[in-house]
């Protein structure tokens, strides 16, 4: 989905620069999205540079994007055939050393203008390079497009804003987080506010709880580098849940034009803290060997690239409030985590039981449930009914609807966004700080070793007592 108007100044970018052209996030998940979306014929007249350390060379950066883009071939418009070929023969390959002073401006100067610059680069290398840039060495009009994690704490991704803001406008900043590109994540927006159904329901009045859970059964994946610095709460809760959280607790928009969108989003977010002290809404865990899906994982601190004196955490879950009209005292619990027996990416909206059930009812009367899976992308509605069996005895039915893929990939949809100088789908720099400021008292209390580090068996379902007793502060539980 993509909106023609509304964003002020939008840049229709001319070249995409990618740097960290032989990095893993380019060639997994940045050139298939991009290939995907060119083939949708909705990114004409785009030119594709890479540019990257010593090492790698034009042939290698040449046959990488004609592997993705003749893969795309297929299912393509006639338009989006033509665009492919177009990027495969005019691609071009610069070797760069983006922490030189001059190098970057240099080439960007060079590029067919606007020119949207995308960091594939690990972040401190990202930041190095923003750092040595000077203001007005770029054209006013390049876009800057970030990686997550943006910073690794409050105070750095303020530092990180207010080096980007230097050298480009706040609009022609672009924080990715491909979550806002997944179907079923901006679909909440459409569920919630497009159903009479349920727009009036999502309020402290009606809900009881909301989960969301990102369980996977991956493993650190040779992500020792990245992962062992980051854990489960940098990685997954800090960014892509909270945005879902924000999209599920927003108050409805005026539109969906980033200005509206994205001011709601970093209301709520605002209004957003830990349920209690992080000893009682927090816990953390860590995996041990174990057997997934017939595959043998070893330790987590065994994995080479690992410090096992670190603690990293494979697993966290944290329970926050919304300090808002709309949301005061309910819970919302957010959990991710690493080499989990069972795939778990979903949100459970948990409905208050009715004000009074009629008497004379047998069975069990269950509260409805509401769950958006995010992978595969399902929409479920969990309610009792009677009627089925025995006339009077209440028994569970779900309503269950499985929803179509997008037909871009989550990067596809981001990289649309950034192509066409929208930044609806990407984080905006005050966000990115709330973001931080949510979860920076978890992680100092982690670092203090004021929260224990559990440990479970990969390819199990978590430490022991956490699948049904999630973290809610004695008063909320009880509640
Ligand atoms: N990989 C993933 O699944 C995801 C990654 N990300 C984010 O994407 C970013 C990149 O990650 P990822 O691709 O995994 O990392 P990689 O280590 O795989 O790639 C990094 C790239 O940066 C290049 N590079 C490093 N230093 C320099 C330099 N001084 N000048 C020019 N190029 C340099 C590397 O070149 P060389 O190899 O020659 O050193 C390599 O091409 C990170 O911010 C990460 O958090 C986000 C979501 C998912
Ligand atoms: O950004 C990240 O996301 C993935 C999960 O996203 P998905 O779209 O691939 O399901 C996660 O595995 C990874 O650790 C994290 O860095």
């Amino acid at each position: 989905m993509k909106l023609d108007s509304g964003t002020a100044n939008a840049v229709h970018v001319r070249t995409l620069l990618i740097l960290g052209a032989s990095g893993d996030l380019t060639g997994r998940l940045l050139l298939p999205g991009l290939a995907r979306l060119i083939a949708s014929g909705r990114a004409p007249g785009i030119t594709l540079a890479g540019a990257g350390a010593p090492g790698y060379s034009p042939e290698l950066w040449g046959e990488r994007v004609k592997t993705v883009c003749d893969a795309a071939m297929t299912g393509a418009t006639d338009a989006g055939k033509a665009a492919l070929g177009q990027i495969t023969a005019n691609t071009s390959y610069t070797e760069l050393d983006v922490t030189a002073p001059g190098e970057l401006a240099r080439l960007v100067g060079s590029l067919e203008g606007p020119v949207a610059l995308y960091f594939a680069l690990p972040p401190a290398v990202s930041q190095r390079a923003c750092e040595v840039l000077e203001p007005g060495e770029l054209p006013e009009s390049t876009l800057l497009v970030m990686e997550k994690p943006f910073g690794s704490n409050e105070e750095s991704a303020r530092e990180l804003n207010r080096t980007l803001i230097r050298l480009v406008p706040e609009q022609n900043i672009h924080r990715v987080d491909h979550f806002l590109g997944k179907g079923t994540v901006f679909n909440i927006l459409g569920l919630r506010f497009a159903n009479r159904l349920l727009e009036p329901l999502f309020t402290a009045e009606h809900v009881a709880k909301i989960e969301i859970f990102y369980d996977e059964e991956l493993a650190l994946e040779g992500r020792a580098g990245y992962y062992d610095r980051a854990g489960a709460l940098r990685d997954m809760i800090q960014s892509h849940l909270l945005q879902v959280l924000g999209l599920l607790t927003m108050n409805a928009p005026a539109t969906l034009y980033e200005r509206d969108v994205r001011d709601h989003l970093g209301s709520v977010l605002r209004a957003t803290a830990l349920a209690g002290t992080p000893q009682d809404s927090t816990r953390r865990a860590r995996y041990t060997a174990g057997t997934s899906k017939g595959r043998a994982v070893p330790d987590y601190a065994s994995e080479s690239g690992v410090d096992a004196h670190a603690r990293t955490e494979t697993l966290a879950e944290v329970t926050l409030n919304i300090k808002n009209s709309r949301w005061a005292g309910v819970p919302f619990i957010l959990r991710a985590g690493k080499a989990l027996g069972r795939m778990r990416k979903e949100a459970i909206v948990t409905f208050r039981p009715v004000s009074h059930l009629p008497t004379g009812f047998k069975g069990t009367d269950e509260p409805t449930k509401l769950r958006i899976g995010f992978g595969p992308d399902t929409l479920e509605l969990d309610l009792d009914v009677n009627g089925p069996g025995d006339l009077y005895t209440l028994d569970r039915v779900t309503l269950g609807a499985e929803l179509n893929s997008p037909d871009l990939l989550p990067y596809g949809e981001v990289l649309l966004g950034v192509l066409s100088g929208d930044p609806t789908l990407s984080v905006r720099g005050d966000t990115a700080e709330e973001c931080w400021r949510i979860v920076d008292p978890i992680l100092a209390a982690w670092a203090a070793n004021e929260v224990p580090i559990e440990e479970y068996a990969a390819g199990g379902n978590g430490p022991t007592g956490w699948e049904t007793n999630c973290t809610l502060p004695p008063a909320q539980a009880r509640a």
